[in-house]
């Protein structure tokens, strides 16, 4: 199972316990990047650029989908790779999502995101404009975190993708 959706929308975090339920392994192409190139994302922002980022990660997608049958949380952007949608048709893909105010809250939270780092709020509608169409395409359920706890948003996935023991 896939997990896509924007950043802070709980990817890592609900992926974890979603595997935990299933029983299955857990796998992040962030932290694959991360462990691959021995520094944090957002340093490979400034020194490498995104363009270099995003090449990682299409090569980190690819190597997770080809080894990895557990769950799956993908880096926000990487679907803007139309390669990466392609790998990822037919797969059993959920987009995770929420609206602008949650979003600038989680973001805030949490460790730091390069493409939201300055005007939050304007950088959030312009990538959601652009990816939403792209999020929606690659997935088979679309599930709102908002209001749910992290756990919720399993529930929710399980039922949706109809896995739910009753
Ligand atoms: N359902 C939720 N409700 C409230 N906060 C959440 C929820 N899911 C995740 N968070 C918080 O939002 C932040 C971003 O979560 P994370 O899993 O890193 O998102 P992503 O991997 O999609 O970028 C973290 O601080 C996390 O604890
Ligand atoms: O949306 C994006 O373009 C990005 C999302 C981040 O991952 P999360 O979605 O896990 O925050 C990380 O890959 C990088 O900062 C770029
Ligand atoms: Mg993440």
């Amino acid at each position: 199972m896939i997990l896509v959706g924007p950043m802070g929308v709980g990817k890592s975090t609900v992926g974890e316990l979603l595997a935990a339920r299933l029983g299955a392994a857990f796998r992040d192409t962030d932290k694959d990047i991360v462990d691959t190139s021995g520094k944090p994302i957002s340093e490979i922002f400034i020194d490498e650029g995104e363009p270099h980022f995003r090449a990682l990660e299409r090569e980190a997608v690819r190597r997770a989908l080809a080894e990895h049958p557990g769950v799956l949380a993908l880096g926000g952007g990487a679907i803007l790779a139309e390669e990466t949608r392609e790998l990822l048709r037919c797969l059993p893909v959920v987009f995770l999502e929420m609206g602008l105010t949650e979003a600038v809250k989680r973001v805030g939270l949490d460790a730091p995101r390069p493409l939201l780092a300055v005007n939050p709020r304007q950088q959030w509608r312009k990538l959601m404009d652009e990816r939403r169409p792209l999020y929606a395409g690659v997935a088979r359920a679309v599930v709102s975190t908002e209001h749910r706890t992290p756990d919720e948003v399993v529930d929710e996935i399980l039922e949706v993708l109809e896995l739910k023991q009753s």
